[in-house]
């Protein structure tokens, strides 16, 4: 079977890219997912294993962030015995990328290149909005752009007042109530979907997300698994996916977030976007509140003539919407400050490999 890239994605701005790869024995290909180490890449020749190249290991020692991951467009290089290895992971251009769990403060990329990052959100059991704002800055910082999709519509009588609410705490984000089940919803997400657009799924899991990609594919190409009683052994989509539609497009199913921790800094580097830049578009509300401030860096919480405050008082904003802003920027402060932490650490371990002589009359990073 082979395919045509540009189904899958590939344009200009990655055929840029790898102009300067290009070379005997190199071709792009696109993660489909990654396992313990081993990629099953995607290229115009079809669907091949490869294992990561000793610079990308390195590399990746330092930082995680550069391990390919599902989305990634990279270089493969076909040795002379046909192994595979991947070489290069080409530039993203856009990333969901959370702060992974533990205190050594790393990033990790969930997801790469999506057009659209779709926050998932079960109508039954009854929505959590909490999660939905830490997702909706998720994907706002990722570059991508932010829709709400709010699965099995058919648990509840009715799914339009639930999706009304719901839009309160995504403003400006298009919230879309579908079910998996009856198909009722599933046709109006096929316009996130161009032919070479991306789609990403972020939810919890239990979700829907795998049988919202079955629908979307009109065919079974995820397990799902009914939950159990217990609410254990839950966890089915084990594994980041990226699946190719019959209808153009590809749909990366995420595996259920339990924990989203919000990073600071940049998340794509060097573009700008980061957890900072999304909380400001995911409380877009609050941010425009926040002009009518007396200052500028106003925390709202015992300045005089606070515009936030105000609004809360005559009922214009929900009080739990400036809580939730509270804690996902004080969470948000916290991993910036341990990542400041980590980087001047390592930055001093790196300092003691330098010999003695030629420390003298460099400045320190
Ligand atoms: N009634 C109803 N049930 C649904 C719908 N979509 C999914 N379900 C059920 O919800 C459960 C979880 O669905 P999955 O698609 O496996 O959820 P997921 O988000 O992929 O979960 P993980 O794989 O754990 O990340 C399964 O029992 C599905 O049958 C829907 O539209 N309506
Ligand atoms: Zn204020």
């Amino acid at each position: 079977m082979t395919f045509d890239l540009r189904s899958l994605g590939w344009d200009p701005y990655f055929a840029g890219a790898y102009a300067a790869y290009d070379r005997r024995g190199r071709r792009p290909a696109r993660v489909l997912r990654v396992d313990r180490g081993v990629c099953t890449v995607l290229g115009d020749s079809g669907a091949a294993r490869a294992s990561l190249a000793g610079s990308i290991l390195a590399a990746a020692a330092a930082d995680p962030v550069v391990l390919p991951c599902a989305g990634d467009w990279v270089v493969v290089h076909t040795w002379p015995d046909r192994r595979l290895t991947v070489e290069s992971v080409l530039p993203r251009r856009t990333a969901v990328v959370r702060a992974s769990a533990g205190a050594a403060s790393h990033a990790q990329v969930l997801a790469a290149n999506l057009d659209v990052a779709a926050v998932v959100e079960p109508l039954d059991p009854e929505p959590d909005p909490g999660r939905m704002e830490r997702l909706l800055a998720l994907a706002y910082s990722s570059g991508a752009r932010p829709i709400v999709i709010a699965t099995k519509a058919d648990l509840v009588p009715r799914p339009d007042d639930v999706v009304a609410q719901l839009a309160a705490v995504a403003p400006g984000v298009p919230v879309h109530a579908v079910s998996a089940r009856t198909g009722d919803g599933v046709a109006q997400l096929r316009s996130y979907l161009p032919e070479g657009g991306t789609l990403g799924l972020l939810g919890p899991s239990g979700a829907g997300k795998s049988s919202l990609v079955n629908a979307l594919a009109g065919t079974t190409v995820l397990t799902t698994q009914a939950l159990r009683a217990d609410g254990r052994g839950r966890h089915t989509t084990t594994f980041r996916t990226l699946i190719p539609l019959p209808g153009g497009g590809v749909v990366i199913d995420t595996p259920g977030i339990r924990a989203v921790g919000m990073i600071g800094g940049d998340s794509v580097p060097g573009s700008g976007l980061g957890g900072g830049f999304g909380l400001d578009r995911a409380f877009a509300d609050v941010a425009a509140l926040a002009a009518r401030c007396r200052f500028g860096d106003c925390r709202h919480d015992a300045e005089p003539d606070c515009g936030v405050r105000a609004a809360i008082e005559v009922g214009e904003l929900a009080p739990r919407r400036l809580a939730s802003w509270r804690k996902l920027m004080r969470e948000q402060s916290a991993e910036s400050r341990r990542r400041q932490d980590r980087l001047a650490a390592e930055a001093g371990a790196s300092w003691a490999w330098v010999p003695k002589q030629e420390r003298r009359g460099r400045a320190r990073p």
